[in-house]
């Protein structure tokens, strides 16, 4: 792959990342929790490991948030009208995101409160 046609796909990808900030709700709520999450790490000096399990975990919630909205929108698109296999895709789309936030919150979780009851 040529080195312009590798800069393009970045660019392409950096769009979609602003496309998602801008035009969904979720997308903003997870900017802000990621801050959160970032700043708590650094007031409670997380170890490197830490840091890594809390990168991972939130790395994961995007990811999962990410593909449920274009899983969303692709249905939207091809199929507008009631239907129950739209219902099953959608469902399990958001059971992702559901099954990476449960993740990221019980590693928060291992992760902050014991430091936060040592304070
Ligand atoms: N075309 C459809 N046919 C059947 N059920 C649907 C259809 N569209 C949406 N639903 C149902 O409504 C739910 C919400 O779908 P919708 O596309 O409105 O997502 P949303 O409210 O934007 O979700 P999110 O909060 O994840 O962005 C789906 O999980 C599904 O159960």
């Amino acid at each position: 792959m040529s080195a312009q046609k590798r800069f393009f796909g970045i660019r392409h990808a950096v769009n979609g990342l602003g496309l998602f900030l801008r035009s969904e709700s979720n997308g903003r709520m997870h900017a802000i929790a990621t801050v959160l999450v970032i700043a708590l790490a650094a007031w409670l000096r997380c170890t490197a490991i830490e840091w890594a399990l809390l990168a991972i975990v939130t790395g994961m919630v995007w990811l999962a948030e990410m593909l449920n909205t274009a899983i969303e929108k692709i249905m939207d698109y091809v199929q507008p009208e009631i239907h129950p296999q739209v219902k099953w895709i959608k469902d399990v789309a958001a059971g992702a995101v559901l099954a990476a936030t449960i993740t990221a919150i019980a590693v928060g979780g291992f992760v902050f409160v014991p430091k936060l009851l040592a304070l």
